[in-house]
């Protein structure tokens, strides 16, 4: 399997000379499932979205998908980014677009044929229990209800890679068990890799996964 990221003696932060995250050296293979702990303000979100391209690189290099982070264009950039699904805090659902809109939208950026928009979304939709709301407007929907149509999105376009900071977090077990599974399937069926900031793993989490977490600006894997 390849790796499809790469960090060598990664450096971010928001500021110069002021480190979240110093000299971190890992790789995620294909079809890793990884959890990234770390107490709070250690740095978990800042890593995740320098996976997306979404944060200035101080030092080091990082390699998504063999496209050098630091060093591509922006076009480049954005076409990696297609490439990855993501369940961000400020990545939300479009308001003035139906659920059913929201879920189609990275599929019809990414090409698929109409036909193929509708029969994925309806599966998806069933996946999260919210056929009967596909038709609803985000707004008109619960927090658990959202996050559950974010997930679904983020997975429609079969994406090579997920990322999503706290997915489950102020969720009840109905909504949480619900995006676990699909992340699970995700990575089991349809082999996407997955990277997850979160707080807790769940007790009964049945697939292989990986664990790092970030201590003192350092990432380090539990073994
Ligand atoms: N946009 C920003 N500008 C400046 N500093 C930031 C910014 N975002 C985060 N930070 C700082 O970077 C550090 C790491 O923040 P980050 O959000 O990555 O932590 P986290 O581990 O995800 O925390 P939490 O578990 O509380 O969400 C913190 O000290 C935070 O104050």
């Amino acid at each position: 399997m390849g790796s499809i990221i790469f960090a060598r003696d990664l450096s971010l932060g928001y500021k110069k000379d002021e480190w979240v995250i110093k000299g971190a050296h890992f790789k995620i293979e294909q079809k890793d499932f990884v959890f990234i702990s770390g107490a709070s303000g250690s740095g978990k979100s800042t890593l995740l979205r320098s996976l997306y391209g979404d944060l200035p690189i101080l030092r080091g290099d990082l390699e998504v998908c063999n496209i050098s982070v630091n060093r591509a264009s922006k076009s480049f950039i954005n076409e990696l980014r297609r490439n990855i699904g993501v369940v961000f805090q400020d990545y939300k659902l479009i308001e003035e677009w139906t659920v059913e809109q929201n879920i189609k939208l990275p599929m019809i950026i990414n090409g698929y044929k109409k036909e193929e928009c509708n029969i994925q979304a309806e599966k998806l939709l069933a996946h999260v229990d919210l056929l009967y709301k596909s038709n609803r407007y985000p707004l008109e929907l619960s927090g658990g209800e959202q996050q559950r149509v974010a997930m679904a999105r983020a997975i429609a376009h079969k994406p090579f890679l997920i990322l999503a900071d706290e997915p489950t977090g102020n969720l009840d077990d109905y909504s949480s068990d619900m995006i676990w599974s699909l992340l699970k399937g995700a990575n089991k069926q349809l082999d996407i890799t997955i990277v997850v900031v979160t707080h807790r793993i769940p007790s009964n989490f049945n697939i292989p996964y990986r664990k790092l977490y970030i201590k003192d600006g350092e990432v380090h894997e539990y073994t």
